[in-house]
C-alpha cells in the first residue's frame, strides 16, 4: 500500500517555472509507479504574485503551504526589480518570509558530482574526482533577517547581521547528526576574527562539538573556505554556515557539480519541507527553454527522501538522471564539448528524457 500526501508546487518566476514542471512530472511518475497517490496544489509567489495580487506572498500560498505534506518551489526574481533598488515591494521578498513563517531554518545544499560530469567544470577532474559535500547553510537568521536601516538623508545604510544562541545551537545539532552518517567530518565556517556574530557562532559550534566527539571538528574562516573549496574540495565532508555565507559559498560549489542547474536544496526546521534548486529566475535564459531542469528533479528526489521517506524513490530519480546524463543528454550549461557524444537538449527534452528512463 502507498502513501497518501499533499504537494504545494510554487513555481514562480522566469525558468523557476519552465523547470518545476518536471520536477512536479517526476513526482506523479514515481506515484505511479509506485503506487503512491500525491494530491497537487498550486501557488504564487515573487514576481507573478505581485503582479496579481500586490504581495510577493499572498496569505492564501502561506495557508495552502501550512496545509501541505511538503513543497516543491522554483524560483523568484525579475529584472526589473534587479535594476530599480528603489523599488520597496519585492519578490525575494516572499521568498524569504515563507521560509521565516514555515520555521526552515535548516537548508541542506548538497555538491553532489555525477560521473559523467567531471569534464562539465572549469575545475581539474583529478581534484574534483570524490568530491562531496553536504551545506547546512542557516536559513532564517543572520544579515537578511537583523534589522534595516536607511539614515534620513538616506545617505548611509545598515543591515545587522544578528545570531543568536539558539539557532546556532540547532542547525548546528543538525549538522553534526548529518556527519555522523557521512564521513565524520564537520568545518564550521564564520569570520570569527573579525565579527562579534561569528564570535558566538565559534563559541556555539565549540560547545555542540563536545556532543559529539566521534566526529572531527574544523572551524575555518569564509576567506580561507572560499579558496579552499576550489582548491580541494575534498577536504570537505559536512559544511555548517551562516545565512550569508552559505549562499555565497553553495553557488561557488555549484561549479563543483558542474553549473547552477545541477544542485537541489532542501529547507526544513519546525514542521515542513520546503525544496527548491539553489538557482533563481535566470533572466538571461528565461523564456527560451534552455535551463536545466536537473536541480528541480534532484529537488523533488530530495522531497521524497527527507519529507515522505521514500528512500528507493528518491534513488529511482537520482538513477534516472544519472543513466540520463551517462547516455550522453545534456542541457546547455553542462555540455562538456569534449566528447563527441553529446546531444544538446533543451529543457523539456531533457526533462522527458529523465521521465524515459525513470520508467
Ligand atoms: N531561490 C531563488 O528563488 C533565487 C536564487 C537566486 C537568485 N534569485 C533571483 O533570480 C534572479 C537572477 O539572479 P542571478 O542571475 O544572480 O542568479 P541565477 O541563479 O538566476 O543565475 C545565475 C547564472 O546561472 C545560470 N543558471 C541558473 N540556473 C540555471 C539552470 N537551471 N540551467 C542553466 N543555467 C542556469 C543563469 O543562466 C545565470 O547565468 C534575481 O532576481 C535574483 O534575486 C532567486
Ligand atoms: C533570492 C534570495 C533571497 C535567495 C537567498 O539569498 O537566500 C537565493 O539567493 C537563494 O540562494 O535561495
Ligand atoms: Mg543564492
Amino acid at each position: 500500500m502507498g502513501v497518501e500526501k499533499k504537494i504545494l508546487v510554487i513555481p514562480g518566476d522566469g525558468i523557476g517555472q519552465e523547470v518545476t514542471s518536471w520536477g512536479k512530472k517526476v513526482l506523479e511518475a514515481i506515484a505511479e509507479n509506485f503506487k503512491h497517490k500525491f494530491t497537487f496544489d498550486e501557488g504564487i509567489m515573487g514576481h507573478v504574485a505581485i503582479e496579481a495580487t500586490g504581495d510577493p506572498l499572498p496569505d492564501e500560498t502561506l495557508e495552502k503551504a501550512r496545509k501541505s505534506d511538503a513543497i516543491l518551489f522554483g524560483a523568484i526574481g525579475h529584472a526589473k526589480y534587479d535594476n530599480d533598488p528603489t523599488l520597496k515591494v519585492r519578490p525575494e521578498q516572499g521568498l524569504l518570509k515563507i521560509r521565516k513563517e514555515l520555521g526552515l531554518y535548516a537548508n541542506l545544499r548538497p555538491i553532489k558530482l555525477f560521473d559523467d560530469l567531471l569534464q562539465a567544470s572549469s575545475i581539474k577532474p583529478e581534484i574534483l574526482q570524490g568530491a562531496d559535500i553536504l551545506f547546512f547553510r542557516e536559513l532564517t537568521g543572520d544579515v537578511y533577517f537583523g534589522e534595516k536601516k536607511r539614515s534620513e538623508d538616506r545617505t548611509s545604510a545598515s543591515d545587522l547581521m544578528i545570531y543568536h544562541k539558539y539557532e546556532v545551537e540547532r542547525i548546528a545539532r543538525k549538522a553534526y547528526e548529518a556527519a555522523r552518517t557521512r564521513r565524520k567530518k564537520l568545518c564550521s565556517v564564520d569570520k570569527a576574527n573579525v565579527l562579534e556574530a561569528s564570535r558566538l557562532w565559534r563559541e556555539v559550534v565549540q560547545e555542540i562539538a563536545k556532543e559529539y566527539p566521534d566526529v572531527e571538528t574544523e572551524h575555518m574562516f569564509i576567506d580561507n573556505a572560499a579558496m579552499q573549496l576550489i582548491k580541494d574540495p575534498k577536504r570537505f565532508d559536512v559544511v555548517l554556515t551562516g545565512n550569508l555565507f552559505g549562499d555565497i559559498l553553495t553557488d561557488e560549489a555549484s561549479q563543483i557539480a558542474g553549473s547552477m542547474g545541477m544542485l537541489a536544496s532542501a529547507s526544513v526546521g519546525d514542521a515542513i519541507g520546503f525544496y527548491e534548486p539553489i538557482h533563481g529566475s535566470a533572466h538571461d535564459i528565461a523564456g527560451k527553454g534552455l535551463a536545466n531542469p536537473l536541480a528541480s528533479i534532484l529537488s523533488a528526489a530530495l522531497l521524497l527522501d527527507i519529507s515522505f521517506g521514500l528512500k528507493d524513490e528518491a534513488q529511482r530519480v537520482i538513477k534516472a538522471v544519472d543513466v540520463t546524463l551517462r547516455q550522453g543528454y545534456r542541457t546547455m550549461d553542462i555540455a562538456t564539448k569534449h566528447t563527441a557524444n553529446e546531444f544538446i537538449l533543451g529543457t523539456d527534452a531533457m526533462g522527458a528524457k529523465v521521465l524515459d528512463n525513470l520508467n
